[in-house]
């Protein structure tokens, strides 16, 4: 479980976060919504410590983080797994080289069980056997596979994702989001998705938070969302015109 108590943020006199709290569970996905430029990338930069928010908490489990020593921010770190907008490979590792990563910066494994702990994370990923495939031989949702993997290798408790199915068509990004909730139940871990599509919202939306220029507007489940009252989130959700006919029936 991951809380936020009161984060602020702005960069110079610009203020992007204002006053944001609220807690993401564990075993079920937690989505930050919201449109762009409303503060939800800033957001999560704010909670993994990429970015030091100005005020406020951020607790993993029991650990407080923003202002624990180092020792405890590497421990917490080490939890840690990212899935980076574009999926972020390393172009000139293979596929195999890249999951590894994680594994050669961060522990003294064995080559022979880095490998094993490698194979058995493709193969969770739908990837058995690409090992010596390059980034640039495979598709666009392979690559946020490879991602995904990387990002769970380190049996990562605290998974980040960052528009995952930006740059998928729509059937692809539905396989993704499904593997990112699947992993999210079967290990129990924390996992928080940062996205402005409806898709998404609609097919894994347990836990939603939206975001509104900077602040909290509403949270709730994708049951809840065709009734929250909050006029700014009518606004964001029925821009989409699949919603607005889904209202009207
Ligand atoms: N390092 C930075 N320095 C200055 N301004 C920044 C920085 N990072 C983000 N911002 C500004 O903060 C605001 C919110 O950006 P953020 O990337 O969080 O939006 P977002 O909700 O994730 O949007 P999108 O859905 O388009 O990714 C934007 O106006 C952006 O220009």
């Amino acid at each position: 479980m991951i809380r936020i108590e009161n984060i602020h943020k702005s960069f110079e006199d610009k203020q992007i976060l204002r006053g944001i709290s609220g807690t993401f569970e564990k075993g079920k996905p937690n989505l930050i919504i919201g449109s762009s430029g409303t503060g939800k990338s800033v957001l999560l930069k704010c909670i993994v410590g990429l970015i030091p928010p100005d005020e406020g908490l951020v607790y993993f489990d029991d650990k407080e983080f923003t202002h624990a020593n180092r020792d405890v921010k590497t421990e917490v770190r080490r939890e840690i797994g990212m899935l980076f907008q574009g999926g972020a490979l390393f172009d000139s590792k293979t596929v195999e080289q890249n999951v590894m990563f994680p594994l050669d910066v961060l522990t003294k494994m064995p080559k022979g069980e880095k490998l094993d702990r490698v194979n058995f994370c493709l193969e969770r990923v739908g990837l058995a056997g690409q090992n010596h495939k390059m980034p640039s031989e495979i598709s666009g949702g392979m690559k946020k596979r490879v991602g995904i993997a990387r990002a769970i290798v380190n049996n990562s408790q605290y998974l980040f994702c960052d528009e995952p199915n930006s740059g998928l068509d729509p059937q692809t990004s539905i396989l993704i989001d499904d593997l990112i909730m699947e992993i999210t139940e079967e290990y129990n871990i924390t996992t928080i998705v940062v996205t402005h599509d409806m898709n998404s919202v609609l097919g894994i939306g347990e836990n939603i938070m939206f975001l509104y220029k900077g602040k909290k507007l509403w949270e709730g489940n994708k049951n809840d969302l065709m009734n929250t009252g909050v006029k700014e989130f009518d606004e964001f959700v029925f821009a989409n015109k699949v919603m607005q006919k889904l209202k009207h029936l």
